[in-house]
């Protein structure tokens, strides 16, 4: 099943995004906003209907750049494929590259494949591996889903489409918003060197709380990675769990 907010509009050369942000008070609240206002809030109540019922799942980002033959895309094949075998649904940005792989690992190891597609001027629609798609207008509310659907992240090497998801995380856990909300990165020798900055600099300069940093796991193996969610798991059931997704899946 693909619930695609945009389906059967006619193409636009421009996003709803853009539409929003770039139009910086120009009466739109009369004639436009009041609109927006309506597409924004169904956004979300379509996103939490095809959603509520998803039980257990991990979010998995990662650059959108990442060929099919880069070690890097080894890496969220088997992420997607480990997160199956223990009893979660895969959630991506449904795009190419890391989600690709996420995504493809989910699908070929039979589990649910989850895709929340975005709008974007240069579309380059859902990979095929998505086995329930959503395509949203608006970054936000997509964002929140990542994290309202999921038990924790796993991070894979990428660049600013990651890093503004990983940031919404580790803020969301700094200030409680969240809890026991696993963040993982993936690729020892990718993050070092900002794991090491947000250490040595943010943390020491008292921008940022050590514990905080301490916060983020960062490793090679990706036993460990899906470990981690599954202790997350088990810490919200009250005990370890049994591998099995607990929930109906209930997609109509
Ligand atoms: C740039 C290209 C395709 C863009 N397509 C995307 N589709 C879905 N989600 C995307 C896309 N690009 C970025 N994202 C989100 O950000 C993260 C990756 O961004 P990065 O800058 O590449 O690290 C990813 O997790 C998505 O949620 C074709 O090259």
């Amino acid at each position: 099943m693909s619930r695609d907010f945009t389906r059967g509009r006619p193409t636009r050369t421009s996003t709803a995004d853009q539409r929003l942000l770039d139009d910086r008070g120009h009466g739109g609240w009369t004639h436009t906003d009041v609109w927006r206002v309506m597409k924004i809030q169904a956004e979300f109540v379509e996103g939490f209907d095809a959603l509520s019922e998803l039980g257990h799942a991990v979010s998995v980002f990662g650059s959108a750049r990442t060929a099919a033959d880069h070690p890097y895309y080894a890496h969220g094949l088997e992420v997607g494929r480990r997160l199956v075998e223990e009893g979660f649904a895969v959630i991506t940005g449904g795009g190419p590259g890391a989600m690709e792989a996420a995504n493809r690992g989910a699908q070929e190891a039979g589990g649910m494949s989850v895709g929340l597609g975005i709008e974007l001027p240069h579309e380059q629609g859902m990979n095929p591996w998505v086995t329930h798609g959503i395509n949203f207008r608006y970054f936000f509310a997509r964002k929140m889903m990542f994290v309202k659907y999921a038990q924790g992240f796993i991070v894979l090497p990428g660049g600013f489409g990651t890093f503004d998801e990983l940031f919404e995380a580790l803020t969301l856990v700094q200030t409680q918003k969240v809890t026991s909300f696993p963040i993982v990165l993936v690729g020892t020798a990718y993050w070092r060197g900002l794991v090491d900055w947000l250490r040595d600099t943010a943390a020491a300069e008292g921008m940022i709380s050590a514990a905080d940093v301490d916060r983020l796991q960062l490793t090679d193996d990706l036993e460990e990675a899906v470990r981690a969610m599954v202790e997350a798991r088990d810490v919200d059931e009250g005990g370890p769990g049994e591998g099995e997704h607990p929930a109906p899946w209930g997609w109509a």
